[in-house]
């Protein structure tokens, strides 16, 4: 334990700042994975649902998905809130689906050093996952449209892909190292 705190602090006071988005369709793991980052790297954290407009999040409870409209307001959120933690420059770390390119360039706007890390689950284990999943508003019965709404990101955008399916511990070590060489 006194090792692992250690190594933890030297972590905190080895990397440089970054602008995180972890994104990923419904149940990929993106709150998990961005907290753990948060925790052990200090950085701030947000969690993007927390900033859906309560219109957003009652139309997904009812099993509608969102639109291109319904998600603009929210994407500007997301990205004030990106902005204001590079202004402040320290490490941050907001969850996103993020799930097509434009949002993506929404979120990058204003030459903003986003660094997104897209998070892969294979459709049999998310609708296992959001089938367990309890207390939360999003429903199961909307992952095909979030399976079919998601835009994979391309090679020429700043993307750092990691396995869903590995132990949230494995993928939190692999980023971290990930960061560490990249220096
Ligand atoms: N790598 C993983 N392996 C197994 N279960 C996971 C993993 N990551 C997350 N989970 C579980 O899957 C569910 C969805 O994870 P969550 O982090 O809320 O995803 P998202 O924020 O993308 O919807 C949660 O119950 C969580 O505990
Ligand atoms: O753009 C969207 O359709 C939503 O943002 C969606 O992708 C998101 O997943 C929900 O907010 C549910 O929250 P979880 O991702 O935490 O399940």
């Amino acid at each position: 334990m006194g090792t692992m705190t250690a190594s933890a602090a030297q972590v905190k006071m080895s990397l440089e700042p970054r602008f995180l988005v972890v994104m990923g369709v419904s149940g990929t793991g993106k709150t998990t994975i961005a907290t753990g980052l948060a925790t052990r790297l200090g950085w701030h954290f947000q969690e993007g649902d927390a900033l859906h407009p309560p219109a957003n999040v009652e139309k997904m409870s009812t099993g509608q998905p969102l639109t291109d409209v319904d998600r603009a307001p929210w994407l500007a959120l997301c990205h004030d809130w990106l902005r204001a933690q590079v202004e402040a420059g320290h490490g941050a770390v907001l969850t996103c689906s993020a799930l097509k390119r434009a949002y993506r360039e929404q979120l990058r706007a204003n030459g903003l050093p986003i660094e997104f890390v897209h998070i892969d689950t294979s459709g049999t284990e998310l609708a296992a996952r959001l089938e367990r999943r309890e207390g939360h508003f999003m429903p199961a019965s909307l992952l095909p449209s979030q399976l079919a709404t998601l835009e994979v990101p391309g090679d020429d955008e700043p993307v750092i892909r990691v396995s869903g399916e590995k132990h949230p511990d494995v993928v939190l070590e692999e980023l971290i190292r990930h960061f560490q060489t990249e220096g």
